[in-house]
């Protein structure tokens, strides 16, 4: 079993946002990690920060992503800094994996103070671009495809990404596509 496409990028690439829509146009299901994280640690990520720490964050990330990739056949998206841990990117080589790609502009538009994402409670702007420019050859690494999403709406990106993996599928961006 393995995830029809594994959706990686920086906070506000639209990761979450674009799965579901591309885990309905193709009729499968939607998973986040970040999600599995807060059900094994019994508590919002935010809070993981605050009590336990960043590695220990990290640790079930890679627990979570691991698990994820050998037991669950839909859309899977990641969280931004999944892709620091060689592990992971290790057992990315083996599926199919899209790299939403997202500028500092529209990702600081997106994601806005902060609120959720614990890394980003603190000058969002500087730190997003501090690890923006950290994981960019990281995304490239473990991407077969990569779909801008700058100026586009999640609808336009999830019709893009159907196309790069030769699945286009009608109505999700509103531009038709093929069913057969
Ligand atoms: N292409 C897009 N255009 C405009 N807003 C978007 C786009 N993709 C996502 N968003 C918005 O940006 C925010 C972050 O999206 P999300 O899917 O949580 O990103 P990620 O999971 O990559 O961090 C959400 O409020 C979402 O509605
Ligand atoms: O970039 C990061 O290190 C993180 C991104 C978040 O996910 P999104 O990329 O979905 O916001 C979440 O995993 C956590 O707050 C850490
Ligand atoms: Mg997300």
């Amino acid at each position: 079993m393995a995830p029809v496409c594994v959706l990686v990028g920086a906070p506000g690439a639209g990761k979450t946002t674009v799965g579901e829509l591309l885990a309905a146009a193709l009729g499968v299901g939607f998973r986040d990690t970040d999600a599995d994280i807060e059900g094994l640690a019994g508590k919002p990520i935010p809070d993981i920060f605050i009590d336990e720490g960043e590695a220990h964050f990290r640790d079930l990330e890679r627990a979570a992503v691991a698990a994820a990739l050998v037991s669950f056949d839909g859309v899977l998206a990641l969280g931004g800094g999944a892709v620091l841990a060689d592990e992971t990117r290790g057992l990315l080589a083996r599926h199919t994996v899209v790299h939403l790609s997202v500028g500092l502009p529209d990702a600081i538009r997106r994601v806005g103070l902060g609120v959720g994402r614990p890394l980003l409670a603190i000058n969002p702007r500087a730190t997003l671009k501090y690890l923006m420019d950290q994981r960019r050859p990281l995304y490239a690494e473990v991407a077969a495809h990569t779909v801008e999403t700058d100026g586009r709406t999640p609808e336009e990106v999830a019709g893009d990404v159907l196309a790069a993996l030769g699945r286009p599928v009608a109505g999700v961006d509103g531009t038709g596509g093929s069913t057969t």
